[in-house]
């Protein structure tokens, strides 16, 4: 035991004298001045390494250029459990951290009656949220005041939720979540408080300059590769293929990522929730966040309440309203009922507007003697048509076009995977060249795809880009 103990110590001081010299670059070698002028006749007092102990490298220059201990990270945190536990992870990084809340919806300025601790007049939830990120600042040591508020309500409305309230109403189906983390979490935000991307070149001294990170818990992996001689990032799955969230991050360009740290990657869901009980940390027993990113309900205004309530045509039954969520995003929209059409193009009942229901989706005529199901929408005549139950054939899709593209490295055709939803399936596809976009075919064709979807493809678990959904061309085709 105390050989080896002695050894040991011998070893680390010696390495701690050769690795505290200044260091230069020769080829691919790292080498200390010491002992690069030793073998130009310094003199024999000048112990250079046997040649047949490579020297350690004090800045692993061969590893991806990911944080490292003194980096400063701005900490995303929402109040749940994820984003504590990331923050968590990045201070035992020893990341210099500043935690941030962003407030992206403001239902105090909608309905201007929050009452605090009520939840407000139409469930506000972001001062619960905030009070949360204070709360988790203190136990995790920052103090309860460290945490920053930072409005982007204003970002949010016009960049994510405008653009996706007007697909619902060209009857696409669009996913503000993947336009979220795009335009705010890894746009809008990153723009407010990531200095420019510091130049990445180590110093003479081989230190890499100090980088800042935008912290935020999803599950997802930002890896590296070299292309032309650089780093560049790329997004891969998370360990937990449950949770896995880089669907929604499959439009964030690589630049961005490349400022990205997700410290949750290699962890499951269940793991983190043990780690936020181990360190006591307030949101641990907190439920998953449900529903649209930031979206709060707000009163209808009184030109969609007097749409909903014109009259319908005689002998019509009542419109098909599309649910809990149809019915908010009614709050928002201005409804325009239309008809529901059968193969043979007969009216069998009436929508609320083609937001209301979406493809694939069961509508639920009432009095219908069969099961419809939505296979498409036609703006153009605000019409939804619908096929006799859920397994007919021009609910499969069997090819797409996908434009609006974002490729996260060189662009990609041949044989790739597909995901069309979070959570969905990963299937098999080809993808060809088409213009500014590409054409997925699928050998197997695919269940209820809708215009407006994200396509993220993959190569195995690496995220190669995504597009948006323009047209689906179905087995009836
Ligand atoms: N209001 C917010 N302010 C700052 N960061 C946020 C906010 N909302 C979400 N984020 C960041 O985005 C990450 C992903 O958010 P998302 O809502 O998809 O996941 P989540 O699993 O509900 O996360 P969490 O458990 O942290 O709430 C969060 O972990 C957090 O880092």
């Amino acid at each position: 035991m105390a050989a080896i103990g002695r050894g040991a110590r011998t070893g680390a001081t010696a390495w701690w004298r050769l690795a505290a010299r200044p260091q230069v670059r020769i080829g691919q070698c790292w080498r200390s001045t010491r002992a690069s002028s030793s073998s130009s006749g310094g003199g024999p007092s000048e112990a250079s390494p046997a040649p047949s102990q490579p020297l350690p490298p004090l800045f692993d220059l061969s590893s991806a250029p990911g944080p490292r201990p003194g980096d400063a990270a701005v900490l995303a945190m929402s109040g749940g459990v994820d984003s504590s536990v990331a923050a968590l992870l990045a201070l035992q990084q020893g990341l210099v951290p500043r935690p941030l809340f962003m407030r992206n919806w403001n239902e105090l300025d909608e309905s201007g009656t929050f009452e605090p601790g009520a939840g407000g007049a139409t469930g506000c939830t972001w001062m619960k949220d905030w009070e949360g990120v204070q709360q988790t600042c203190a136990a995790l040591g920052l103090g309860r005041d460290s945490a920053e508020l930072l409005d982007l309500s204003k970002d949010y409305w016009l960049s994510v939720f405008q653009p996706a309230l007007e697909a619902w109403e060209r009857g696409e189906t669009p996913n503000p979540d993947v336009g979220c983390n795009r335009e705010i979490k890894f746009g809008a935000l990153m723009d407010r408080v990531l200095p420019a991307p510091a130049a990445t070149a180590p110093d003479a001294f081989g230190r890499r300059p100090a980088k800042t990170w935008l912290v935020t818990g999803h599950y997802a992996r930002v890896s590296w590769r070299q292309a032309d001689g650089a780093w560049q990032a790329q997004l891969s799955r998370a360990r937990d293929r449950n949770k896995d969230q880089s669907y929604f991050l499959s439009s964030v360009s690589p630049e961005r990522l490349a400022q990205a740290h997700f410290p949750l990657s290699d962890l499951l869901k269940t793991e983190v929730r043990d780690i936020a009980r181990r360190y006591l940390l307030p949101a641990a027993e907190k439920e998953e966040s449900m529903g649209l990113c930031f979206v709060g309900e707000r009163p209808r205004p009184a030109d969609a309440a007097a749409a909903v309530r014109q009259p319908l045509p005689r002998n019509v039954p009542p419109a098909v309203s599309g649910g809990a969520f149809g019915a908010f995003l009614a709050s928002y929209l201005t409804p325009v009922p239309g008809p529901i059409l059968d193969p043979a193009g007969k009216q069998v009942g009436t929508h609320a507007g083609l937001h209301s229901l979406t493809v694939g989706q069961r509508a639920r005529v009432p009095g219908a003697p069969s099961a419809w199901f939505v296979a498409r929408k036609d703006a153009a005549s605000n019409a939804v048509h619908v096929v006799a139950g859920g397994d007919h054939a021009a609910l499969y899709a069997r090819s797409l076009r996908i434009e609006r593209m974002t490729w996260l490295g060189p662009p990609r055709t041949g044989t790739l995977l597909a995901q069309v939803r979070h959570r969905g399936d990963e299937v098999a596809c080809e993808v060809l060249p088409a213009g500014d976009g590409v054409h997925v075919c699928f050998p197997t064709p695919v269940l209820a795809v809708a215009p407006g979807q994200v396509c993220a493809l993959y190569d195995g678990d690496v995220c190669v880009g995504s597009g948006v959904i323009a047209t689906v061309q179905t087995l009836q085709q």
